[in-house]
């Protein structure tokens, strides 16, 4: 194994997988640090942890953890994958992670890169954008978990680390890699260890990937890992050959435990032309639904069945207030965990399924191991298999064209 990854969500996981696969590796995802030792034919493993809005000593303690098995797979290179848009609290975790790997790796110039500009998310001067708008104006202030109210992702990292952080500006980046490497060093001189550098096209990235193809570590959305391979495949070290896909027919169903902007838009677009559950706060509060009759329901519908707890910014506070956020989170995670394996025990063998949150439990309660990535469904999103009988799509929240559930369900079984 060359490039060792670790992400901090489960989609956002798939995600990366999907970009290194693109750019020519050979990759596999893990589900949360595996046990024993990765097959020999591995080029870039990503661990795939649920610790994007755990306690910070867990995140990192997992974050170790993933970083200990890598290192003991061979990796030359680490990556930490967190959200393009930056998801965390003024606490952490982004910072307190990419501090502590770090550290253990002693590592000293080390980007911070959440730009993807395929999904409208790009850097400039420090601040994230959402296609034209701010990340603080995006509907991303609303997130039920990680309300992100400030765009300069300098300021917002440095509430969470105990170093300082650099900048390397557009106009540096743009310069090539000898610049942007000149200013890595500019920022590195002044005492800087994380370093945010502005991209604003895939251009950018590739840039700043081959900057870094010393760097021990490198954070970032999966955009920064765009030119990273390319440092491998200098150096003769990919195999340059590829798995075939395998496409995967029988029952589908549609999970989406997602708020976001993007989600809702896709949920509002399935509902109205194939069968669907809404699952509201009260009901799962009041243990009024159950895994078990949702998922009978879900087998016994034409189409694609979508079961979605989605909902409105104001519903989704009214929910909190209520019951707690961490309360209520964990009880609809829970259901969509159950209901999945409900699912797999029906005969269900394409899955789709939106949120960070919601696949990781959905992937945890299914007790899955290790996923190939396939083919790209719309960008950040790749169909994964996760054994003979199973494929599944993770979608980030604010992925995928609003179509999205139907189209992924088309593409599993071979749809063009
Ligand atoms: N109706 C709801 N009210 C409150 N919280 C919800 C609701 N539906 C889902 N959630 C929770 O909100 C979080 C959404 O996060 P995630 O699945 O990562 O998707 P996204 O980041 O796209 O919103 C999850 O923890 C989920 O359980
Ligand atoms: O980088 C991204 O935007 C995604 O890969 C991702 O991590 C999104 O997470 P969710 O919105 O929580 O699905």
């Amino acid at each position: 194994m060359l490039l060792g990854c670790i992400g901090d969500d489960f989609t956002g996981s798939s995600d990366l997988g999907n970009t290194l696969t693109k750019a020519g590796m050979r990759v596999v995802q893990y589900v949360g640090v595996p046990g024993v030792p990765a097959a020999p034919d591995v080029e870039a493993g990503i661990v795939a942890l649920k610790s994007r809005s755990i306690p910070v000593a867990e995140a990192v303690a997992q974050s170790l953890a993933a970083l200990d098995w890598l290192r003991a797979q061979g990796c030359t290179q680490f990556l930490f994958k967190y959200c393009s848009t930056f998801d965390s609290t003024p606490e952490g975790n982004i910072g307190p992670v990419a501090e502590a790997l770090a550290d253990a790796l002693n590592a000293q110039q080390v980007i911070v890169c959440p730009a993807f500009p395929a999904t409208g998310r790009s850097i400039y001067q420090g601040h994230l954008f959402v296609g034209d708008r701010l990340l603080s104006e995006s509907g991303m202030q609303h997130h039920p978990l990680t309300p992100m109210s400030d765009p300069d992702i300098r300021r917002w990292l440095a509430h969470q680390i105990s170093g300082t952080v650099g900048h390397v500006p557009a106009t540096a980046v743009l310069g090539g890699v000898e610049s942007t490497r000149a200013a890595l060093r500019r920022e590195t001189a002044k005492g800087h260890r994380l370093i945010v550098a502005d991209a604003i096209t895939d251009a950018d990235l590739v840039t700043l990937g081959h900057a870094a193809a010393d760097h021990l570590l490198v954070t970032g959305g999966s955009g920064i890992a765009m030119g990273l391979p390319d440092n491998f495949r200098a150096r003769g070290q990919l195999s340059e050959t590829s798995g075939a896909w395998r496409a995967q027919v029988g029952p589908v169903v549609a999970l989406s435990g997602s708020c976001s902007t993007a989600t809702r838009a896709q949920v509002t677009m399935h509902a109205a032309t194939h069968p669907s559950r809404e699952l509201t706060a009260d009901a799962v509060m009041s243990g009024e639904v159950n895994a078990d009759t949702l998922a009978t329901w879900a087998v016994g519908q034409p189409g694609v069945p979508l079961i979605y707890s989605s909902a409105d910014p104001d519903s989704v506070a009214a929910a909190q207030a209520h019951y707690g956020a961490s309360a209520l989170a964990g009880a609809i995670e829970t259901l969509f965990a159950d209901l999945a394996r409900a699912l797999v025990a029906k005969g269900v063998t394409r899955l789709v399924s939106a949120g960070g949150e919601t696949s990781g439990a959905v992937v945890s309660g299914l007790g899955l191991t290790q996923l190939e990535i396939g083919p790209e469904i719309d960008p950040g999103v790749p169909m994964i298999r996760a054994d003979d009988g199973l494929v599944l799509a993770l979608k980030s929240g604010n992925f995928g064209a609003a179509d999205f559930f139907a189209r992924a369900a088309a593409m599993m079984e071979g749809t063009p």
